[in-house]
């Protein structure tokens, strides 16, 4: 909209038309002003915006004056330039083909008529002969002119309206697509739901028009699902199917060009990146061989909570995840600077991916942004990589078992140059540190929230805590398999606040859901929140009640509750998110006593973000358990 709107400006600069008010939608122009009566609403847009405008009634222009100097102007001077009437269909129909009087254009056919009108009709004598006749006359023309108002009015808007619409019922109904929301406007198609969060904005829309829905994004067209039957559908019958990733505008920037785990459709190189995540770097014995480096992890964001609450007793836990200490300092702010950036870009609507022309007329600066945020990123993760060869070189790693994920990846490269290149292996890199950072913290902070909110789930995870782990040791990841109630603390965070909340696929053939045909190359966008916090699907789903969880260990019951997605292209790293963030917040309930900082409740709303970050990041007050100074101050 806004490139033709700034190609008009442009054009109408050069050309000096008159002021046309804003917006003058494609097709439709301003044919969306038309209201009833129509000199009211017309008048009120020559008051806003001046008495000359130049409006556009879908092909049509039209001049719109109404100060006496402007209809003075346009009866006099230009008096036989606007003799002639506007060829509207009634003119056709109901005008004699546009020969009558009224509908003619000036020219000597008008001319003649308007002559025996004058001479013959109306002329002083001829009125006083037929007075009575007249007043008949009149009183039927007046009628008329109504009518012609009315159906001018009709026809221009539902024309176009109905017209796009039957024909888009008719396609579809030929087609078999899903149902799809009203209106799909022209080029824009359903871009103007596009509304931040998007998982809430479609939410509500599933909830309005039905479960399975087609919508048009620009260009694309998107399947938005959000119901078990039709999520199951999507990944069991179609997971195939549905296993590629939409080609964004970021995973071409930031995704190495489409070949990173996250952004690669289905295919050999996606499993074969696929395979080197599962089973070189995330694999339960990979996990456990890093199990101290996870515990240090931990330890050091217990120590900085703890210096936090010496200090003045409160602490946020945003800049608390986040922060670095030691030698990692620059290291870790580089990193979060290009995370932070690549979040914030990530979550802006790129209308580009939408609107290809789009990036000609102001698209092209968030691409811009992309590609200098993928050359940080490059730099930072390159610059990892050589530290990395050349601490191998010198120290020539050969205990198999405490390589870290960029050592087992330099390995794979000594034996497979050609395949493990320096951009594989960097985009693994960014892949599991980009994803997994974010999703983890944020998970935290949600936690925290609820409990602080929720005391006497927090005193009850502390107490099975103190019962089975005790206080003379640090809790460690061994024991969460050991805590039921913890685990289900943190299943009910990830069932309200799924850092995943909309995953995007991509069908690469065509296929049914529903019944209904979804042809090859349909983003796919399932609404994981919608469905966790679905009253049809769960129980009072605004509460936290952990306890609903209780015996149901283990058991995703269905597609219930996936957070970490499911299907072929489900998270990798379940096994190691729910390791880190039940020691992380085992840890933290253990060693300190939690409280809100004043009466009021935790604030709860979510911020805009694709990992559905807080609106406000979390500040509680916290005291170190006395019990366990004695760890806290060795750390
Ligand atoms: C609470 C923590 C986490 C949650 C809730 C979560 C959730 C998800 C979800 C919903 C998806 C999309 C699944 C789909 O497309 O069907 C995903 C994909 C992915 N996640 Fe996670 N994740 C978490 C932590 C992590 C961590 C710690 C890592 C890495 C260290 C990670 C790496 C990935 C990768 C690489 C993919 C893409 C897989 C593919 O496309 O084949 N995630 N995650």
């Amino acid at each position: 909209m806004v490139m033709i709107w700034i190609t008009k400006i442009a054009l109408k600069k050069h050309q000096n038309l008159p002021p046309s008010p804003f917006p003058c939608l494609p097709i439709l122009g301003h044919l969306y002003l038309v209201k009833s009566p129509l000199y009211r609403a017309l008048g009120k847009l020559s008051e806003r915006h001046g008495p000359i405008l130049m409006l556009k009634f879908g092909t049509r222009r039209a001049l719109l004056v109404s100060s006496p100097a402007a209809v003075e102007e346009c009866l006099t001077t230009n008096d036989i330039t606007f003799a002639n009437r506007p060829h509207l269909l009634a003119g056709k129909h109901l005008g004699y083909d546009y020969t009558t009087l009224i509908w003619s254009s000036y020219g000597d056919h008008w001319r003649n008529l308007r002559r025996i009108a004058s001479l013959e009709l109306l002329s002083t004598h001829r009125l006083q002969t037929l007075n009575s006749v007249r007043a008949e006359e009149v009183r039927l023309l007046a009628k008329k002119r109504k009518r012609y108002i009315s159906m001018e009015t009709l026809y221009i808007i539902f024309s176009i309206m109905v017209m796009i619409w039957i024909t888009k019922i008719a396609l579809k109904k030929h087609q078999n697509l899903p149902p799809s929301p009203f209106p799909c406007l022209p080029i824009l198609g359903h871009l103007y739901l596009v509304k931040s969060p998007l998982y809430r904005a479609l939410g509500k829309l599933s909830e309005r028009h039905g479960p399975i829905l087609m919508l048009k994004f620009g260009t694309r067209r998107a399947l938005l699902v959000s119901s078990l039957a039709a999520v199951e559908e999507c990944l069991t019958t179609n997971d195939i199917t549905f296993a590629n990733r939409p080609h964004l505008l970021a995973g071409k920037h930031l995704g190495y060009d489409y070949t990173t785990l996250i952004w690669s459709s289905y295919g050999d190189h996606w499993r074969n990146l696929r395979r080197i995540a599962s089973l070189e770097l995330l694999s339960t014995h990979r996990l456990q061989t890093l199990n101290s480096v996870r515990a240090e992890e931990v330890r050091l964001l217990a120590k900085k909570v703890y210096q936090g609450a010496m200090k003045d007793g409160t602490v946020e836990m945003k800049s608390i995840y986040y922060g670095a200490s030691g030698e990692d300092v620059e290291e870790t702010r580089r990193f979060k600077e290009t995370l932070m950036e690549t979040l914030v870009l990530m979550e802006s609507t790129n209308i580009s991916d939408y609107l290809p022309l789009w990036k000609w007329f102001g698209g092209r600066k968030l691409e811009k942004r992309m590609v200098a945020l993928r050359d940080k990123r490059d730099g930072f993760m390159q610059g990892l990589l050589d530290e990395h060869k050349r601490k191998m070189v010198v120290s020539n790693i050969g205990n198999e078992e405490k390589k870290n994920l960029i050592e087992v990846l330099l390995k794979l490269q000594e034996t497979e140059h050609e395949y493990y290149n320096d951009e594989i292996i960097k985009g693994l890199m960014q892949v599991l540190l980009s994803a997994g950072t974010d999703t983890s913290n944020g998970t935290m902070e949600w936690m925290l929230s609820l409990l602080l909110n929720n005391p006497k789930a927090l005193k009850k995870a502390q107490e099975e805590i103190d019962s089975y782990v005790g206080v003379h040791r640090l809790i460690n990841e061994s024991d969460i398999s050991d805590l039921p109630y913890l685990r289900c603390i943190i299943n009910e965070t990830l069932r309200m606040y799924p850092p995943g909340p909309l995953v995007f696929h991509e069908s690469g053939k065509d296929c049914t859901v529903g019944g209904y045909n979804i042809p090859s190359g349909t983003m796919l966008l399932m609404n994981l929140w919608a469905m966790q916090n679905d009253p049809t699907i769960w129980e009072e789903p605004k509460k936290f009640k952990p306890e609903r969880f209780e015996g149901l260990e283990g058991l995703r019951d269905g597609y219930k509750l996936m957070p970490f997605g499911a299907g072929r292209r489900r998270c990798p790293a379940e096994n190691l998110a729910m390791r880190m963030v039940g020691l992380a917040l085992g840890t933290l309930i253990q060693c300190f006593e939690w409280e809100r900082t004043s009466d009021e409740m935790i604030d709860m709303t979510e911020g805009n973000g694709l990992t559905m970050p807080r609106a406000k990041p979390l500040v509680a007050k916290c005291k170190p358990r006395e019990k366990m100074t004695k760890f806290l101050s060795q750390m």
